[in-house]
């Protein structure tokens, strides 16, 4: 099922999110250290701002271009809207590989990104975040940035900066520990116990804190891969001692734990674990291999790690998917939180950043619950026509007549 498709079922509000609000596409001249100028595609969309000011992340990535852009900003809206936030959606990029910059480049192209978009940011229209290759550095000088054309302090235009600059506390465990909570939710919904394991696909700054909290709680995971191979321990894996070699700069595979087992990364598609724990990469289970998987539930914490055209070959085998836009949301959830603070001149502690982000995260597992039975047991389904009904509500109020 995919979101366009769901869109189908929805009501005039699918014709209105047929297209992209406004995409803007520029081209930005990186002055380089050695002083050439590198020109480089980039683009912002707000997708949508039905709900709110438009937000989403800037990814700087060799492959980065309008379409994904505009497909990321689309999630973006259906994720904010599921979320209950009062934000639409949007994204940006720009088409560049970062291991090729050094510091003080990825500084001024920081900085020239916001100058370009400068008219289609702000805190009351576009909040930029983190995303792939950037993060708390980029979003401190593109928010420095802004505030200097801006004449004027501006901390609410990005969320995800680092703490001494309004950031927000648990803004890096979000992710993972939100994940973990609406893990919890589809637990009980789907009779899991503490007998059943996890196998999780990537290591990094979601899937530690998604493990680190399931293992707390007592599951088991019995495999992790990440980019280097993957290990297994049928009686758990010991997750602080991996996050001890991650820390050390060392890869999964490198852990001391006895009795591990070494495989290849791509051999986590075929552990026997129950769940199936995807927190890398997009397209990862496809209409080739999700016939071969041997799970029970897939737990997306990636974006987009299941293909549309595995979705059926999935519930052909009862497996059921908990879809990403609803596992990952502590990220945009705790944005959320960040920015309110910014607006306010306020700071959140740890206990009430946690307390938001479970209040909206049920608050969206259960609009979810209620819309099962209408999806035919599709949770992706149902997750999509949670979030359109939110959309609809909005477009009526001010299309319909
Ligand atoms: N971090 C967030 O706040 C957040 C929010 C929403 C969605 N997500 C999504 O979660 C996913 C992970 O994000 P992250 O922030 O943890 O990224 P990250 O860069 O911190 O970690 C990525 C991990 O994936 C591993 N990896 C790369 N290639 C791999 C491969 N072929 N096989 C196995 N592992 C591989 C890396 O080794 C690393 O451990 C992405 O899809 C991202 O879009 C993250």
């Amino acid at each position: 099922m995919s979101a366009y498709e769901a869109l189908d079922s929805g009501s005039g509000v699918a014709e209105f999110l047929k297209y992209p609000k406004e995409t803007v596409a520029a081209s930005l001249p990186l002055r380089r250290d050695d002083g050439r100028i590198t020109m480089l595609k980039a683009w912002r969309c707000r997708y949508s701002d039905l709900l709110g000011p438009t937000k989403g992340g800037i990814r700087f990535h060799q492959a980065v271009n309008a379409d994904e852009v505009q497909t990321l900003a689309f999630w973006m809206t259906m994720k904010c809207a599921l979320a209950g936030l009062p934000f639409g959606g949007g994204k940006g990029g720009v088409q560049v590989d970062t291991s090729q910059l050094s510091r003080t480049e990825k500084e001024r192209l920081a900085r020239l990104y916001v100058s370009q978009f400068e008219n289609v940011i702000g805190p009351r229209r576009d909040i930029p975040a983190p995303d792939v290759a950037t993060g708390a550095a980029e979003m401190a000088w593109m928010m420095d940035e802004y505030s200097r054309l801006q004449g004027r302090l501006m901390p609410a235009t990005f969320t995800g900066k680092p703490i001494a600059l309004g950031g927000l506390v648990g803004r890096t465990e979000a992710t993972g520990e939100g994940a973990f909570m609406i893990f919890e939710y589809f637990a009980r919904q789907l009779n899991l116990t503490k007998d059943d394991t996890l196998a999780v696909q990537g290591f990094g700054n979601a899937a530690r804190f998604f493990a680190l909290a399931a293992t707390d709680a007592g599951y088991r995971i019995t495999a992790i891969s990440d980019s280097s191979g993957m290990i297994s321990h049928e009686e758990g894996l010991d997750i602080k001692a991996i996050c001890n070699v991650k820390d050390k700069g060392g890869s999964v595979a490198d852990t001391d734990q006895k009795n591990v087992q070494k495989a290849v990364g791509q051999d986590i598609l075929k552990h026997p674990a129950t769940v199936f724990v995807p927190a890398a990469l997009g397209g990862v289970v496809n209409a080739g291999n999700a016939k071969n998987i041997p799970c029970k539930v897939i737990f997306e914490i990636a974006n987009g790690p299941v293909k549309p055209e595995a979705d059926a070959i999935l519930e052909s085998q009862d497996i059921h998917v908990i879809p990403d836009i609803l596992a990952n949301a502590g990220g945009v959830i705790a944005s959320y939180i960040e920015w309110t603070g910014n607006l306010r001149g306020e700071q959140h502690d740890r206990d009430q950043v946690s307390y938001i982000l479970r209040d909206h995260l049920i608050g969206a597992a259960k609009r979810t619950s209620e819309m099962v039975s209408d999806a035919k047991g599709d949770i992706r389904k149902a997750v999509y026509m949670a979030a359109i009904k939110r959309l609809s509500q909005s477009y009526s109020v001010l299309y319909e007549i």
